[in-house]
């Protein structure tokens, strides 16, 4: 759908430009207002259109803050987001619509995001019927199942009859069925078991290059990040730190923060090689 818009003036699908966002600490009284923490800082990028970028940081580095900002879910203090030359908030009523089928988000843990009462043809249909999508529900709800690799019988279930790596397959099938042109995510696989996780890490990298949907993906896991991602932006206080293709970030990291993350995966994930004497 998004495919008819202009691009941003500066090729981007999704720009972001000095974007702050402080929370208020507890603590605020009648007479005392409260002290305000910056969760962003002066946040500039881009994302270009189907590009798959990582965004990882230590906790508490603003990574999520700034995830739902890119959704529209907080109001920022200051800085602007443009899609395809829209000021995205504010924003009116229709053009947030249009926002939100062109950006969607997977859910962390689907156990918490999928009704348990619906049917997963309601489940992934639902998006088309609260964004006012006009197309063939039905229809359009058994191909997004069919492009995350489930069998449409799977579509009378409900989500207690799946498996976690089921489930999560069909939030992601929910994320695509408006056909998106970006997919935001926050740790998307961390719930899954280490084979499910690699399998639902190649399905969406093979659905990105199939749409051209890009992918926005906040991960702990660096291991997910190398194996999904061309892009990776690290984030330390509030900003962002280190913005540079992964393969390279990952074999020659510049900044601190970036050495502190590689440095903590290490003992964890690289068996230790010895050369043969
Ligand atoms: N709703 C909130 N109210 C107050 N402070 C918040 C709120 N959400 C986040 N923060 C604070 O903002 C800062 C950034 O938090 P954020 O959740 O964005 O970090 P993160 O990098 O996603 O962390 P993690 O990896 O642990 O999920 C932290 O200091 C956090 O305590």
């Amino acid at each position: 759908m998004s495919g008819a818009s202009p691009l941003n003036n500066d090729g981007s699908f999704l720009s972001v430009r000095g974007l702050s966002l402080s929370y208020d600490l507890p603590g605020r009284t009648f007479w005392r207002p409260a002290e305000r923490r910056p969760a962003i800082r002066d946040v500039t990028l881009s994302l270009q259109p189907g590009e798959r970028v990582g965004l990882v940081g230590m906790s508490g580095s603003g990574k999520t803050t700034l995830l739902r900002s890119l959704l529209a879910m907080e109001l920022p203090d200051s800085g602007e987001i443009t899609c395809q030359c829209k000021p995205v908030r504010p924003a009116s009523v229709p053009l947030m619509r249009w926002y939100r089928r062109a950006v969607q988000y997977i859910p962390q843990d689907p156990a918490a995001s999928l009704d348990p009462r619906m049917t997963v043809q309601a489940l992934v249909a639902e998006p088309l019927l609260r964004l006012h999508v006009d197309c063939d529900h039905v229809q359009r709800a058994q191909e997004a199942l069919e492009q995350v690799g489930l069998d449409r019988r799977l579509l009378t279930r409900r989500p207690g009859e799946l498996s976690g790596g089921q489930a999560q397959r069909v939030a992601i099938a929910r994320a695509i069925a408006t056909r998106p042109s970006y997919l935001l995510a926050d740790e998307p696989v961390s719930g899954l078991d280490l084979p499910i996780r690699a399998q639902v890490v190649a399905m969406l990298r093979s659905l990105s290059e199939a749409t051209g949907t890009g992918l926005l993906i906040v991960s702990h896991d660096l291991s997910v990040v190398s194996s999904l991602c061309q892009r990776t932006l690290v984030m330390d206080e509030g900003s962002i730190v280190e913005d540079r293709p992964t393969a390279s970030l990952l074999r020659s990291p510049r900044h601190p923060r970036t050495r502190d993350l590689i440095a903590a995966i290490l003992p964890l994930s690289v068996p230790v090689v010895t050369a043969p004497l």
